[in-house]
């Protein structure tokens, strides 16, 4: 499981360990490390020459101490923003001979040499700003940012400049970093959706901080498959490993429940009893003969694939009546597409709502009257949104998305997020089958954020799997989470 902490938390540990060591301790650890990591890519991309954007904290410091160390091998330049920077670090260019550009801070327009040593760059080192950083960079931050080149290299110290630490705010003016060298832990910059997309690869160097007691954000990995997947023991049967009810499809729709249910299927489901119109669970007797059509008892429900709730034919009112019934049991449902028309308030079964973002917005609107959303604002705000729908709901709340995060109403939970699917995932029905998939989970008794992100990996799992490097539909991806579960139970 990768852990992402919060700033605060962040600093305490930090805080905790300075104390224990000499002064400077710490970042002499932290540029140490950047510089190896910096110069293998620069061998690895036979690169010659590096500058180093340099702002006025810490960030800024270790970047100048491992600009003095890289000059050792590569043609380094140091472009330090403002007058104040760390005292140490510039000690250390100046005694290793690193020549210096200044650019004032609040200059946006940059000077012809500032300019031409970023041309010039193969590798860029941005050293602007990290943990103490505000989201969005202006001034010289921002010039310098627009003029890196396409070309180079972009490797961030700690965290993209202009991102925001606590990955919580949209992305405004920002460097967009192909690598990020991180020390001691990751922080949810690097993690989250909103501000993900600008970390690029994550290296997390050792420093010697212990990871603090509570993550702020936490990804499941493979590793995490054997903990959490309910394997069955010998004494299983059929209905002590969760029967699953999935009430999905309708005429115009039929493929949700093939494909739904196919998932819930392949995910090994004890049973997945299907709900729907006739001419639907024909289909899906078709493609998985060993579901079992018509009502019965079941542990958990997925209900709302498919399910059009603004049509009233004869069979939509009936699928959105027994989606209704599954609400108003006591039994853990998974709620999904159409049934998230449905939801009001909190129940007290686990339940867990998987909207992507258009649904999430559409389901905020309804649940605060007088407001009205777009899909526009919940992928610029992901997390705030997501946390509101679980605060109103009373559930936990799977937004989709290029990255997926599952949020809690507990707030002392850590949030989860999974970012494992290729962008071909991005496809009719993929989340048909992730609902199949998670209602498997819950019906086997995991908890909503459990399965939620355990889901989401899988998803995105069998998705490479299916078809490695290529597109993928959605039923191949269902047809793959049986071996890909098989894969990732199997050590090593
Ligand atoms: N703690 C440790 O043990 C270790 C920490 N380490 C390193 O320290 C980093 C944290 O350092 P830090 O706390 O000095 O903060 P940092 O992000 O460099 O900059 C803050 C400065 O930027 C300014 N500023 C803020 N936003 C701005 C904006 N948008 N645009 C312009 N300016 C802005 C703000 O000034 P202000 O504007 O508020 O007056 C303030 O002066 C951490 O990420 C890691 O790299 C490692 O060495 C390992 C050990
Ligand atoms: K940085």
């Amino acid at each position: 499981m990768i852990r992402a902490f919060g700033v605060a938390d962040v600093r305490a540990a930090e805080a905790q360990v300075m104390a224990e060591v000499e002064p400077g301790t710490l970042m002499r650890r932290a540029a140490d490390a950047l510089a190896v990591v910096v110069l293998a890519r620069a061998r690895e991309q036979a690169a010659r020459s590096v500058a180093v954007l340099v702002g006025p904290g810490d960030n800024g410091g270790d970047a100048l101490y491992a600009a003095a160390h890289l000059a050792e091998h590569l043609s380094v330049v140091v472009v330090q923003v403002g007058t104040a920077v760390h005292e140490g670090g510039l000690r250390a260019v100046t005694d290793a001979g690193v020549p210096r550009l200044r650019v004032a801070r609040t200059r946006r327009a940059l000077t012809q040499p500032v300019r031409q040593a970023l041309e010039d760059a193969d590798v860029v080192v941005d050293g602007l700003l990290g943990i103490g950083g505000r989201p969005g960079l202006t001034g010289a931050m921002a010039g310098l940012a627009d003029s890196i080149p396409a070309s180079a290299l972009v490797i961030a110290v700690d965290l993209p400049s202009g991102a925001d630490p606590e990955g919580i705010a949209a992305l405004g003016r920002t460097v967009r970093a192909d690598e990020t060298v991180t020390f001691g832990m990751a922080k949810p910059v690097h993690v989250l959706p909103a501000t993900r997309s600008a970390v690029g690869r994550l290296t997390t160097v050792d420093i010697g901080v212990p990871e603090p007691e509570h993550a702020a954000v936490e990804q499941l990995t493979r590793a995490d498959v054997a903990h959490l997947w309910p394997v069955p023991g010998p004494s299983d049967d059929k209905y002590s490993r969760g029967v699953l009810g999935v009430v999905a499809g309708s005429s115009r729709y039929p493929g949700a429940a093939v494909l739904a249910v196919t998932a819930a299927i392949e995910a090994g489901a004890g049973m997945v009893r299907y709900i729907g119109p006739d001419a639907a669970a024909q289909q899906v007797l078709v493609a998985s003969p060993e579901s079992v059509p018509g009502q019965g008892q079941v542990q958990a429900w997925v209900i709302g694939p498919g399910v059009p709730t603004d049509e009233t034919t004869l069979d939509v009112r009936r699928q959105v009546e027994a989606c209704r019934q599954a609400l108003a049991s006591d039994l853990p449902c998974v709620v999904d597409a159409g049934a998230l028309d449905l939801v009001d308030g909190p129940r007290e079964a686990p339940t867990l709502l998987t909207p992507h973002a258009g649904e999430l917005a559409r389901l905020l609107s309804r649940l605060e009257p007088g407001r009205v959303y777009h899909r526009s604002q919940i992928a610029a705000a992901p997390v705030e949104h997501t946390r509101r729908v679980a605060e109103l709901t009373g559930a936990t709340v799977l937004l989709k998305g290029a990255t997926t995060l599952v949020v809690s109403p507990d707030t002392d939970r850590p949030l989860r997020c999974q970012s494992d699917a290729p962008a071909w995932l991005a496809t009719a029905g993929a989340g048909d089958v992730l609902a199949g998939l998670v209602g498997t989970l819950v019906a086997a008794g995991l908890d909503p954020l459990d399965a939620g992100a355990l889901a989401a990996l899988i998803h995105g799992r069998a998705a490479r799997r299916a078809n490695p490097g290529g597109p993928v539909r959605a039923l191949r991806v269902a047809q793959a989470i049986a071996e890909t579960v098989a894969s990732d139970l199997t050590p090593g």
